[in-house]
């Protein structure tokens, strides 16, 4: 029996949509306001589920203590108040919510392992919300 185990954590940061592979005029017309030269941040929400079978003895799919310790290491003190366009990671892409997902749980996923990270589902707004399954 497998069960789905979600927790929320939630990161500052900021960015600006923008690539170098568009003229100035193509990037304002593709990222509208979120290309400001000055940037602009989000509190993003991270909502990371793990599957697994629940362990007999402790009753849990992941200990939450466990989970917690690894996506501060790897990911909050990583984004917290920094810049997601300085971040090696966007260095050659943009720091769009999809890829920013997309690199959380590859991150993740490694970092998780014996456990199985099932998904990534990050909140950059009220209104907009981003999910990656792996595939
Ligand atoms: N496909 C994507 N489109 C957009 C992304 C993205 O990551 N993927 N990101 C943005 C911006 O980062 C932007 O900051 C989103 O904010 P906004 O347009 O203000 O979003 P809302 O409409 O939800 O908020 P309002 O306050 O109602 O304007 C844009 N597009
Ligand atoms: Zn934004």
């Amino acid at each position: 029996m497998i069960a789905y185990f979600t927790r929320a954590y939630t990161f500052s940061a900021s960015h600006r949509l923008h690539t170098d592979a568009l003229s100035s005029g193509a990037n304002r017309t593709t990222y509208g306001k979120c290309n400001n030269p000055y940037g602009h941040g989000h509190n993003y929400r991270v909502e990371v589920t793990v599957a697994g079978p629940i362990d007999s003895e402790t009753g849990m799919v992941i200990n939450m203590a466990t989970l917690d310790s690894i996506v501060r290491t790897k990911i909050l003190d990583r984004f917290d108040h920094m810049n997601l366009n300085l971040d090696p990671l966007f260095a050659s892409q943009v720091s769009t919510t999809e890829n920013l997902t997309i690199e959380i749980f590859n991150i993740l996923f490694d970092a998780l392992k014996p456990a199985r990270l099932h998904r990534i589902r990050i909140e950059e707004t009220e209104n907009n919300f981003f999910e990656y399954t792996g595939s």
